[in-house]
């Protein structure tokens, strides 16, 4: 992982600098502090002005609304103005439209929360660089094998709670999320994949890839998935899907469009769900969406 000019952020965490993008060079006024483990960290952002967001403790106190689902076996009946705005890191690798579409909706408010942190396995695709245009810090995992900076999912760990992340959306993350990572934020982690699983999904599958093994495989129908991540691939809780037609002569490309659209949507929906505290489990472990419109109703 890499953050460069950490800028040390009033400290809730005395021991984790900030990487808060400042409109002025706060280096002079807040207190420098210098660890050989963050040294290493590095964040890369492309524009020049930065807004600086001092977020007040108040704010910052925050909860994980699961806990508050599975204590109450149902889901939380506050209006959407009681319920905290939550916190959101979006893993990507590549360009990135997903994480475009959600971080869109948190700021026309279809999705009560807002992302306070990107991560990447890849510091130059194109959802670091919207990042970095957006102020958004950008945190790269893993770095590359051979950087001399070895950070571990450890300090990943401690670095999204120094953001005080409650939930993480992989949108075309394509490398395994570790075991540690996992346990971190257990039923707090969502993945988007872009077929039906369990169908087409696993080690192998991902991009294109998945769209050529439907299109081969003379599948009528495919759609997008949001699933609970565990420690394999896929094989995470189902928790969403929309189904799109395979039309005869699609192309690979054809189908990936028509899929991502409904990712587009589906991902918005999800997050906000998500964010307003609508998620519930039933007994046999499956996760269920309460409906906005009707509370009565899941899907
Ligand atoms: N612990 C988990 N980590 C991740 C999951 C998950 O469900 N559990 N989902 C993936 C996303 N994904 C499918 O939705 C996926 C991504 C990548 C691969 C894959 O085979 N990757 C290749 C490497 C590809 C590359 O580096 O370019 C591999 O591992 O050999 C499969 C599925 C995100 N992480
Ligand atoms: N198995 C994981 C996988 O294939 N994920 C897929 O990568 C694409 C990322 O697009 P985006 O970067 O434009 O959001 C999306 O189609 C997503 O479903």
């Amino acid at each position: 992982m890499e953050i460069q000019n950490a800028i040390p952020r009033r400290s809730f965490h005395s021991a984790i600098p900030s990487i808060r993008i400042p409109k002025t060079n706060l280096f002079s006024k807040l207190p420098q502090i210098h660890s050989p483990k963050w040294a290493s960290l590095k964040i890369h952002y492309s524009s020049s002005s930065y807004s600086h967001t001092l977020i007040s403790k108040r704010n910052l106190q925050c909860r994980n609304s699961v806990d508050k689902v599975e204590y109450n076996k149902g889901v939380s009946d506050k209006p959407k103005a009681k319920i905290r705005r939550k916190n959101l890191a979006v893993f990507v690798s590549g360009g990135g439209s997903n994480f475009r579409s959600i971080y869109e909706a948190t700021l026309n408010g279809s999705v009560h929360g807002g992302v306070v942190v990107l991560v990447t396995n890849k510091h130059d695709c194109g959802g670091a660089e919207y990042a970095g245009d957006k102020s958004i810090p950008v945190i790269v995992f893993p770095g590359k094998k051979d950087s001399k900076e070895v950070f571990s999912t450890e300090d990943l760990v401690t670095a999204l709670r120094s953001y005080k992340v409650d939930f993480i959306l992989l949108a075309g993350y394509l490398k395994l999320i570790p075991v540690e990572l996992v346990r971190a934020y257990p039923k707090s982690i969502l993945n988007i994949h872009p077929s039906l699983l369990p169908a087409f999904g696993g080690k192998g599958y991902y991009g294109m890839k998945v769209h050529e093994a439907v299109i081969a495989s003379g599948a009528r129908y495919s759609g997008p998935t949001i699933h609970y991540v565990d420690e394999q691939y896929d094989t995470g809780r189902i928790l969403a899907q929309r189904v799109v037609p395979v039309l005869a002569k699609d192309t690979a490309q054809e189908l990936a469009s028509r899929v991502l659209h409904e990712e587009h949507k589906l991902y918005v929906d999800v997050a906000a769900a998500l964010c307003e505290e609508r998620i519930t489990w039933r007994e046999d472990g499956v996760p269920l969406i309460q409906s906005k419109e009707n509370p009565n109703e899941y899907w």
